[in-house]
Parts: structure tokens; sequence; C-alpha cells
């Protein structure tokens, strides 16, 4: 019998002002519609290609959606997995990140994207998988 289909691997950018001394993050809200994540918040990024690692993965998306190049920091680790969980079929891993060339701007796969305080981050309705995260970021 075939074990148990790998997760597929999402990477996500907590997007900071400042990677040494972050005062503010980006979050963006997914556009809404009939998929369950729809209209709630998330640290934008997507899914690795094959062939990508997936840091290479997370600076083509946030070129792709936001229009900017990302300098990566360093990564949010889980204290209790090599990943972060998301649902059954995906698991995630997330970094910080800092514009390095270019604003990060509304595109075409988030209805809002709002730079609030990092001491605000609760006040928005996260996707599941990220509110696990929240407590890891500062
Ligand atoms: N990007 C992102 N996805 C997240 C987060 N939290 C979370 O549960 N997810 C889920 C939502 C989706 O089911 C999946 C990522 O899919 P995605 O739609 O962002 O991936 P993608 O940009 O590659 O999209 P596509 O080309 O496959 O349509 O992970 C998060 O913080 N950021």
């Amino acid at each position: 019998m075939p074990g148990p289909a790998r997760r597929r691997l999402v990477v996500g950018a907590v997007i900071v002002d400042d990677l040494d001394a972050p005062t503010r993050l980006l979050a963006a809200r997914r556009l809404s519609g009939p998929s369950p994540v729809a209209g709630r918040w998330e640290f934008p990024g997507g899914k690795v290609e094959p062939g990508e690692s997936p840091q290479e993965a997370l600076v083509r998306e946030l070129r792709e959606e936001l229009g900017f190049t990302a300098r990566l920091g360093r990564e949010v680790l889980n204290p209790e997995a090599a990943t972060w969980p998301i649902a059954e079929r995906f698991e995630m891993r997330i970094w910080f990140a800092v514009p390095a060339d270019g604003v990060p701007t509304l595109g075409e796969v988030h209805s809002e994207i709002r730079w609030l305080a990092c001491d605000r981050i609760g006040m928005l309705d996260w996707l599941d998988a990220d509110v696990a995260v929240l407590p890891h970021l500062f």
C-alpha cells in the first residue's frame, strides 16, 4: 500500500519594516469567494514549485503577488515540528522579509493589504494555521 501523500509545502513572509527592529508588519487579506480561506488574513506567499528552493519560491511569490523584491531574514521556526501544519494537505514555512527593491503593492490575489503595528496583529481574522504562528513572531 502506498504511504500517505507528502504534504505540499507553502511558504509565507512576515514582511516587516526592519529585520533587526521590526515595528510594523504587512498583513494581506485573501480575496473573498467560495474557498474556506477567502476573506481572511495571511502571510503573503504560496506553493513551492518543483525545482525551487522554499526561499526562491517565496521571493518569486512576493514579486508576483505584491510586485516587490524581498530580502529574507530569519525563519520563524515551529518549536514542535519542522514546519507549521495547515489542515491535511499542506505544511508551511515562514520567513521574515523586508522590501529590498520596490514597495509592496496590492495585486490580484488579495482584496487588501495593511501595515500594522507588531503589537496589533491579534486584531485581524487570520487563517487558522497562522493563528498558531503569531505568538512566535516577536
Ligand atoms: N500564502 C499563504 N497561504 C496560507 C497561509 N496560511 C494558510 O493556511 N495558507 C494556505 C491557503 C492555501 O490553501 C495554501 C496556499 O495556497 P496559495 O493559494 O497561497 O498558493 P499559490 O499562490 O501558489 O496559488 P495557486 O497558484 O496554487 O492558486 O496555504 C499563509 O499565511 N499564506
